[in-house]
């Protein structure tokens, strides 16, 4: 066989993978990966050049891709060997239609996929025609059935040679090889590969800096006969073709979203599984899963390859990553069943025999004492005709499995829970069988729908794990933090709630298994990375979770700037960051609007009095009818502090210093000092209780002149003792009338005007707002029906600890709402 190659620049430099794994995520180094697009991929020329731009945007020259026959082709092989099986009147007539309309499809390829290369159209169409007149020969001299492998082997090889030939036009240097040169079976029955022949021959095949397609699905016997590698064998062969050159990952692109927990086309509620433990998928496939088989798994046991589905049509799409993972992706469960199976019952079902037809047959399950095996339909021929063979009498049924399986499930609490769903379930159970990662019960009846989807609904329903992502490591984020384990092992909604990222202004430590919430902080230095927002959004866009909570706390407005890419990489948020709720109003509308659109939830009730229930108390008031009439009260603690405890003794700046180190202020304290904090809170519950306002609507009165403001923050510090004169001044004047200090906010809504303001005031020491703990906030609320006795709410404003139990109280809501979220998969053509 010769090669295809022309000659043409490659342009690739840059390595994305677009692949989940940690092993990928954070790094920079080139990793090989073996790239397999299925027929339905290759099947048009629309999809064919979506195939291109996944090649050109993330296939490396050092990656390999294998190829399946274009579209339908192989079935169309295939029922040509039908008709000359069957010797039908009609045979030659239907052979030679089908002839024309394979020849047809791929001259249509060619030609369109290579508009303007009529050189070399033409040689493609040549080689094409020559097989075709191959092909035409055999038949005519009867010899077709004999060349059985070697027709079939077309599909593959047309594909390669189209595929390399367009990527050479398009100046990638492209090598098409036919892996009947290389790889080579010691048993073609069981399709085991001689691995050091075939690997030998393979590197001394490929060619540096050169990308190559590989036919998929064919390999010779240590004869060099063709052989082909059964159903799906494209897929062994990409498996097959990593563990020889060493490849860290193999990605079968093709036309499903990847693994779900159960068969989304009859379980809606069906889950994708981003990540699937390599024993636990070869226990799909034993059980007969369509995507996952366990020839295809067999190569990737020994290396730790990892194996992912990915959609070629949805190529931005997370699909799902098979291999070796940490806890989080072990607790995964899923539930297959099929109604394609056949037990086979003989007396002879025993030892030796037994023996042997388990070394030949792919058994799904093998009872001594019901002297019964039971086998895929698929493969129930083959035994059937084995059994013949040998003069064994056996009678058969169909059967059908309902089943459990995940990561040492017989060893788990599902166990029990399984055997009493069945047990109490209308499933007619011939037997339960109990494996390491499967609890299988079997039925002589079909398993019905409502079954499959009642299973699947006890467990996985409330199975969602949503990992936490914490921007800001300061003064609220360590507090956050250091609580982050405790709440977790006490709250039972946080049970499937995994710390999987921390970030600052510069780095990042990622682990997608969790990282250790009760040492994260101490060991971030350690670990971390550089990154920066974009590098944040990267991450997030593959993420492996159903669900995936960032916690903002940080004051950074950037940040808060970048909340849509968060929506739109489909992000819930939680905010302690004030920024983005203060946006000018339509920028803040389209954000919620955004959001809403996602289906992405955004809390943010620490942004006004910390952990005080204000936010809540005011969305609620204004749900079941209240007209907000007036807000007023003192929202800050840092000011509320600083006030209480200025009294003369102690200075207002060595005050203010006091208030930074107990983590009161801002991360400047200016901005308390200035009123904008206040400001900003005030315009937040403005907002919530429904007015459309701004920020420059509300009336600020600074505290902080003039002359200070353009100051780095150290300096401001050191040179805050300027405003003790003027504040013990305002101190002594206010004290003389039986007053004190306040910085006071009001928002009142009086015959439909509406005035908002925050500023310092001497209040009469009797006042309500006079008499606060140090830190203390107050809000007064008067509403059409709360008016002389309006709605107080009042309690620490300000703090590490009650800011981070805030946000920690935000969390348990958010992860009891996405816990009972209930999400229906799309599948064209059923339900969408
Ligand atoms: N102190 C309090 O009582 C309360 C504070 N808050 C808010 O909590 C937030 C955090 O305050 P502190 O912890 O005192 O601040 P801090 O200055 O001590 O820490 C801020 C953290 O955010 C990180 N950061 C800054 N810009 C970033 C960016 N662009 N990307 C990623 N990380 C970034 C910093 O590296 C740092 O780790 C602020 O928005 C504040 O308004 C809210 C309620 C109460
Ligand atoms: N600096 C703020 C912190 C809470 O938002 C305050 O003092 O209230």
């Amino acid at each position: 066989m010769s090669h295809t190659s022309v000659v043409g620049d490659s342009a690739k430099a840059v390595v994305d993978t677009g692949l989940l794994s940690n092993r990928i995520l954070g790094s920079a180094t080139t990793r090989k990966t073996v790239h397999k697009f299925g027929g339905s991929s290759l099947g048009t020329v629309q999809s064919l050049e979506t195939v291109l731009s996944i090649i050109d945007q993330r296939v490396n020259d050092d990656d390999l891709i294998v190829v399946s026959a274009n579209g339908k082709t192989t079935d169309k092989l295939v029922e040509i060997i039908g008709l000359v099986t069957q010797c039908q009147d009609t045979e030659d007539e239907a052979f030679t239609h089908l002839l024309l309309l394979i020849q047809a499809e791929h001259k249509a390829l060619i030609q369109q996929l290579l508009d303007g290369d009529i050189e070399c159209q033409q040689s493609l169409v040549e080689s094409l025609n020559a097989d075709i007149r191959q092909i035409q020969q055999w038949y005519l001299q009867q010899s077709l059935l004999e060349n059985r492998n070697d027709l079939l082997a077309f599909g593959e090889l047309w594909s390669s040679r189209l595929l390399t030939a367009v990527l050479n036009q398009r100046g990638r240097r492209t090598v098409a090889i036919d892996t009947r040169e290389c790889f080579v079976l010691s048993c073609p029955v069981k399709t085991t590969l001689n691995r050091q022949r075939s690997a030998d021959l393979l590197l001394g095949i490929l060619e540096s800096k050169r990308l190559h397609v590989l036919t998929g699905f064919i390999a010779v016997d240590e004869q060099g006969v063709t052989q082909t590698l059964g159903r799906n064998g494209s897929d062994y062969s990409a498996t097959l073709a990593a563990e020889l050159i060493d490849a860290n990952d193999v990605c079968l692109w093709t036309d499903v979203d990847g693994i779900y927990s159960a068969d989304p086309r009859i379980v809606p509620s069906a889950k994708k599984l981003q990540r699937i433990e390599a024993s636990v998928a070869r226990e799909l496939g034993r059980l007969g899963n369509p995507v996952l088989h366990a020839k295809t798994l067999s190569p990737l046991k020994e290396k730790n390859i990892h194996l992912h589905i990915n959609n070629t049509f949805y190529p931005q799409q997370v699909g799902s990553e098979v291999g070796q993972f940490g806890e989080i992706a072990r607790q995964e469960v899923s539930i297959t069943h099929s109604n394609q199976l056949i037990g086979f019952q003989s007396k002879r079902f025993n030892g030796k025999l037994l023996e042997q037809l388990q070394q030949t047959f792919s058994f799904i399950d093998v009872d001594e004492t019901l002297q019964q095996v039971i086998i895929s339909a698929e493969q129930a021929y083959e035994l059937r005709y084995h059994l013949q063979e040998l003069c064994v009498d056996f009678q058969t049924h169909s059967m059908s499995l309902l089943a459990a399986v995940g990561f040492a499930i017989r060893d788990s609490q599902w166990h029990r829970e399984f055997v009493a769903n069945i047990e109490n379930s209308p499933y007619p159970t011939q037997k339960i069988s109990v494996n390491e990662h499967s609890l299988v019960a079997f039925s002589k009846s079909d398993c019905q729908i409502e079954w499959v989807n009642k299973l699947h609904n006890r467990f996985t329903r409330k199975h969602r794990n949503i990992g936490v992502i914490v921007a800001g490591t300061g003064n609220i984020g360590e507090t956050f933090l250091a609580n982050f384990l405790s709440q977790q092992q006490s709250r039972q909604e946080l049970s499937q709630v995994h710390l999987i990222g921390v970030v600052n202004s510069t780095q990042a430590w990622f682990d997608v298994d969790g990282l250790p919430a009760d040492k994260v902080v101490a060991e971030f230095s350690q670990h971390a990375k550089p990154c920066d927002i974009n590098g944040l959004v990267d991450w997030l866009q593959r993420h492996p979770f159903d669900e995936v909570i960032l916690v903002d706390i940080t004051p950074s407005e950037t940040f808060a700037q970048s909340y849509q890419q968060f929506f739109a990489a489909g992000v819930h948020l939680i905010s302690a960051n004030k920024c983005a709720n203060t946006f000018a109003q339509h920028a803040l509308q389209d954000l919620q609007n955004r959001a809403n659109k996602l289906d992405c939830q955004w809390l943010s009730n620490t942004t006004v009095g910390a952990a005080l229930p204000v936010n809540y108390a005011l969305k609620d008031l204004c749900d079941s009818g209240h007209q907000i009439e007036e807000i007023s009260g003192i929202f800050s603690g840092t000011l509320s502090w600083l006030f209480s405890n200025f009294d003369g003794a102690k200075s207002f700046s060595q005050l203010i210093k006091d208030a930074l180190a107990l983590g009161l202020t801002e991360p400047d304290p200016r901005d308390d000092l200035s009123g904008l904090d206040v400001q900003r809170k005030l315009l937040i519950l403005a907002r919530l209780a429904g007015f459309e306002l701004n920020l420059e609507d509300i009336t600020c009165h600074s505290l902080v002149p003039e002359s200070l403001v353009g100051l780095s923050k150290q300096d401001f510090l050191d040179q805050s003792h300027l405003l003790d004169t003027d504040f013990n001044n305002q101190l002594l004047a206010a004290q003389q009338n039986d007053a004190c200090l306040r910085y006071v906010a009001k928002l009142a809504y009086v015959d439909g005007n509406l005035t908002a303001r925050v500023g310092i005031e001497a209040l009469d020491n009797k006042h309500a707002f006079a008499s606060l703990n140090p830190c203390d906030n107050i809000f007064l609320i008067k509403t059409n029906w709360y008016q002389e006795n309006p709605l107080i709410i009042q309690g620490p404003g300000a703090g590490r600890e009650v800011t981070a139990a805030g946000l920690h109280s935000d969390l348990v809501h958010l992860c009891r709402q996405l816990n009972s979220k209930h999400q229906d998969v799309d599948i064209k053509g059923i339900n969408s």
